[in-house]
């Protein structure tokens, strides 16, 4: 875990900044010259819903960020109402055992990397940020929310269970109480509530209003050292990510073992008819 951010940070120190704008199929990301602000948009239509193809580039494009001179990354979506639909349930159901395994294997590293950015992060949640979608913006250091949408990890909700390092993000940031109340449920809190509980950290009126807040965000850095910032973060976060890198293998097993049970299955089965006969 050192070795990652030590090599990140090293690259902070050296690359010089420029415009840059790239975009994949699924994920676009534009760097601001003037500000130095990278803008990670996810856009996989209809609900940003998180398949291996979309992790993939995703991850992909926060390890490029390392590599450039930027002040912060903001993550949100290009959809009106949902920032993401969270883990796509169609990886999950009736799987091939070598696509969930590369599916499971891509969330990790995501989590790995966002987790663990030498550049600081803000997730500006403009719609639902059910399960997964939950997960990517605890993964950042800043989460600001459009109001009148829900967040939360429901994986019990759909009968399943969420893992470790889905816990030990929530903890991270809300009581353990608060986590244990939530997680048991699996609750989807309103903007409000999240705000209440520390879940988020701002609410926002839209997305522009969450955009211009991050920017606000980013500039309580810019008296501070960035490589005391990046060792800080470092040495908060460092126990969690070492925990995931030292358990990937086992956690990765779990899941793939866990998914071939017929009850859960059958679960997933009930809750995606469930999601599609709700229109
Ligand atoms: C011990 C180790 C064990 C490990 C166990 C595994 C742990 C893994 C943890 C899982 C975490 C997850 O992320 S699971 C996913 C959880 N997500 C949800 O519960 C959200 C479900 N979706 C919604 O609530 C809503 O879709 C929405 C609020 C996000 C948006 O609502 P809206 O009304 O705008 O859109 P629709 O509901 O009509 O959806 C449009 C379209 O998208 C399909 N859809 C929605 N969500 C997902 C999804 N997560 N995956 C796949 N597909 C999804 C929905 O069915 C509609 O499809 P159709 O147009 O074909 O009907």
């Amino acid at each position: 875990m050192a070795s990652r951010m030590f090599i990140r940070s090293k690259s902070i120190a050296f690359n010089t900044l420029r415009t840059y704008s790239s975009s994949t199929k699924l994920v676009d990301v534009s760097i601001n010259d003037k500000t130095g602000i990278a803008t990670v948009t996810m856009q996989r239509p209809p609900v940003n819903s998180l398949n291996l193809e979309l992790l993939t580039e995703l991850n992909g494009a926060l390890q490029d960020l390392g590599s450039k001179k930027i002040k912060g990354a903001i993550l949100t979506s290009s959809l009106k109402t949902i920032f993401s639909a969270g883990l796509d349930i169609l990886e999950m159901y009736k799987p091939k055992p070598e696509r969930a395994s590369a599916f499971w294997t891509s969330l990790q590293d995501t989590w790995l990397t966002l987790y663990s950015t030498p550049y600081p992060t803000v997730a500006a949640i403009n719609g639902h940020s059910p399960a997964g979608g939950c997960l990517l913006s605890l993964a950042c250091e800043y989460r600001i929310m459009v109001n009148n949408y829900t967040i939360g990890l429901n994986e019990t909700k759909l009968g399943i269970v969420a893992p470790f390092w889905f816990v030990a993000s929530m903890k991270n940031v809300i009581s353990h109480r608060e986590s244990e109340l939530a997680l048991t449920s699996g609750r989807l809190y309103k903007t409000d509530e999240a705000l209440k509980v520390g879940l988020i950290d701002e609410t926002a009126e839209n997305k522009d209003d969450a955009l211009a807040k991050a920017e606000k965000f980013f500039a309580r850095f810019d008296a501070v050292n960035p490589i005391a910032r990046l060792l800080t973060k470092q040495e908060l976060r460092g126990e969690t990510i070492k925990e995931l890198e030292d358990r990937k293998q086992e956690d990765l097993d779990r899941f793939v073992g866990f998914l071939m049970l017929p009850a859960v299955q059958k679960g997933l089965d009930v809750y995606l008819q469930a999601l599609k006969k709700k229109q």
